[in-house]
């Protein structure tokens, strides 16, 4: 087995073994599918029969001995009975179908949530998660349109060329069979490769179009602002013309395959004419050609879903690598209880990303009260190390907290005690309310208002007519910069962490009004919560009891600001002279 094939049986086993419950319901609605294709088979043939009457020829012996009434009531209660089991089977086959979706959707989700963290790897993971739900709805075809329509089609082959062979003999019996084998496997198996590889192409074009719009319709000023629209509808343009020839071969294969569809189909109602008409079973001729019609109807529709069903493959092979990727960063099966407070040590901590190493044997102690800065040119590696501190990356050396490796407690544990406020200040599409608890509770609407109040934010609350209740609009749109990031520190203060570590949180604000979030962190500093402060900002940082110095990777310097100033060549005096030259140069 090539390492395609390989590939596609390990996704369908993985979509069987992610819905493994769904499949007796499955196995119900393929037979109710068969049961709706052999009685309409039967209708046919009644209704055969009764043309063969009419002009008194000879036919089956059994259904000639039926009367018009008899025949009149057998159609009219298979077609009842039909029609209530395709309801039923339609029911159960989506019913089926979208449980099926719902469970690949969760366990997807559940994927992307311990793929992507808040590492910088991952921050396209919204444009991820369009192209994953466009994946799933593909998937649809595989359960409600892929195993009933299989599974009917060989019923009713077998069914009809058994039938045919008892009432008219081997020859007749053969001619169909020879059909049914063209249209159900021989047709359906021209150009599948091809279809296969532009299945694939559309997909990942697709996909590609999906990313583009999700980045185009987030990054719409800075677009503009470059007057880069031109470009990017030039690469969705690419894009698109590249899906439209793989779209086009499709097509062509899928107009060639109904061709000779259609030529076997009328080439086997010719032979059968030929065979039958010449040995004088004029009445078999009929019976046949009317049973014929639906029996190939059945047949097609494997051509059909296969044409589908490489699409959904395609889909599914996607989802079942995003799915079954090793998460960056996992919990161990026991996790062991981090304390409510203690000190967090790091020692000898290195970060890698791929082949690069950005950190090397970094030691920082961080014990309750205290507020240590975290400070170096932009790329040193300040950021990993606020990541390694909440487990969003891997890293080598030990990082505990009141003495418990963290690797040995639960990532949830973790993050409830140490908490990271990036400078992205992420928020969510709902109400200011939405945004600070995301799910937290016991938290009364007067604490929310108090911790807003003091990150500055009270004149803007009251401005709003629906207070907490106001809805933040799609990415923060209805906010300033400046209030997202306090919205998104206001969401870490309320949850009480022992370790803070801001991590530029608040570089989008003015000097008054991160001297004001500065003093609330502050006053939680002094009632015993750790602080790590990252910052370029030298006077953010400046209250500090310890200030570490990164210099590509590694601690150049440690102290206190007037320690560290005292010394005129340090890393952290040159960088007060940048910044004092920049207020007031020369
Ligand atoms: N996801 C990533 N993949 C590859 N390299 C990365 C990734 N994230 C960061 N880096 C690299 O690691 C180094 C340290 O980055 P980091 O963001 O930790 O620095 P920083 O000191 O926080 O920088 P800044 O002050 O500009 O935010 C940089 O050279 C950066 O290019």
């Amino acid at each position: 087995m090539n390492s395609e094939k390989k590939h596609t049986a390990a996704t369908i086993f993985w979509l069987i073994g992610t819905t493994k419950d769904l499949l007796a319901p499955l196995a119900l609605a393929s037979i109710l599918s068969c049961l709706t294709r052999l009685i309409s088979l039967g209708i046919y043939v009644l209704a055969g029969a009764g043309l063969v009457k009419v002009l008194d020829l000879q036919g089956i012996a059994a259904l000639q001995s039926l009367g018009w009434g008899q025949m009149a009531g057998l159609i009219i209660i298979l077609g009842l009975a039909k029609g209530v089991l395709r309801y039923l089977e339609q029911y159960v086959g989506h019913r089926v179908a979208f449980l099926s979706l719902a469970r690949l959707r969760r366990r997807i989700y559940a994927a992307f949530e311990h793929q992507a963290p808040f590492s910088a790897a991952t921050r396209n993971s919204g444009s991820l998660l369009a192209r994953a739900t466009s994946d799933i709805d593909k998937v649809e075809v595989f359960f409600a349109h892929t195993l009933p329509p299989a599974v009917s089609a060989v019923a009713v082959s077998v069914l009809a060329t058994w039938a045919t062979w008892t009432q008219f003999g081997e020859q007749p019996a053969l001619i169909v069979l020879g059909a049914y084998l063209l249209i159900g496997v021989i047709i359906p198996a021209l150009g599948v490769r091809a279809l296969r590889s532009d299945a694939t192409i559309i997909a990942a074009s697709r996909s590609a179009q999906n990313q583009l719009l999700a980045e185009a319709m987030a990054g719409v000023e800075v677009l503009h602002g470059f007057h880069a629209g031109n470009k990017t509808m030039q690469r969705l343009r690419d894009s698109t013309s590249e899906a439209g020839t793989a779209a086009l071969s499709t097509g062509k294969i899928t107009a060639l395959r109904a061709a000779l569809t259609q030529m076997i189909m009328w080439g086997t109602l010719l032979a059968l004419f030929i065979v039958l008409g010449t040995q004088g079973q004029l009445g078999a001729l009929v019976i046949l050609s009317c049973a014929l019609v639906p029996s190939f109807e059945a047949v097609r529709a494997v051509d059909g879903f296969i044409l589908g069903l490489q699409d959904s493959l395609a889909g599914a092979r996607r989802l079942h690598d995003t799915a079954t990727r090793k998460p960056a960063v996992t919990g161990p099966a026991r996790p062991e209880p981090l304390p409510e407070t203690g000190e967090l040590l790091i020692q000898g901590l290195g970060i890698s990303y791929g082949s690069s190493s950005v950190v090397q044997g970094v030691d920082l102690a961080l014990h309750p009260g205290e507020a240590v800065a975290l400070v170096g040119g932009s790329g040193s590696g300040k950021s990993s190390v606020a990541s390694a501190m909440v487990r969003a990356l891997e890293y080598t050396g030990t990082i505990s907290f009141g003495g418990v490796d963290i690797t040995a407690a639960s990532l949830e544990d973790l993050r409830r005690k140490v908490i990271l406020v990036s400078q992205e200040a992420l928020t969510v599409r709902g109400t200011v309310r939405d945004n600070l608890l995301l799910g937290m509770e016991g938290i009364s609407d007067g604490q929310l208002v108090a911790v807003l109040e003091e990150l500055g934010l009270a004149t803007w609350l009251a401005q709003q007519k629906s207070g907490l209740d106001t809805r933040l609009g799609d990415r923060g749109a209805r906010v300033s910069g400046g209030q997202r990031q306090r919205l998104a520190l206001a969401r870490a203060l309320i949850r009480e962490p022992a370790v803070l570590i801001l991590d530029e949180s608040t570089s989008a604000l003015d000097a008054a009004t991160e001297q004001c979030v500065l003093e609330a962190v502050e006053r939680r500093r002094q009632q015993g919560m750790a602080v790590l402060m990252i910052s370029h900002r030298l006077a953010t940082v400046g209250q500090a009891q310890m200030i570490v110095v990164l210099y590509e990777g590694v601690v150049a310097e440690r102290g206190n600001a007037s320690e560290l100033l005292a010394q005129a060549d340090s890393l952290f005096s040159q960088m007060a002279i940048r910044e004092v030259d920049r207020i007031l140069p020369g």
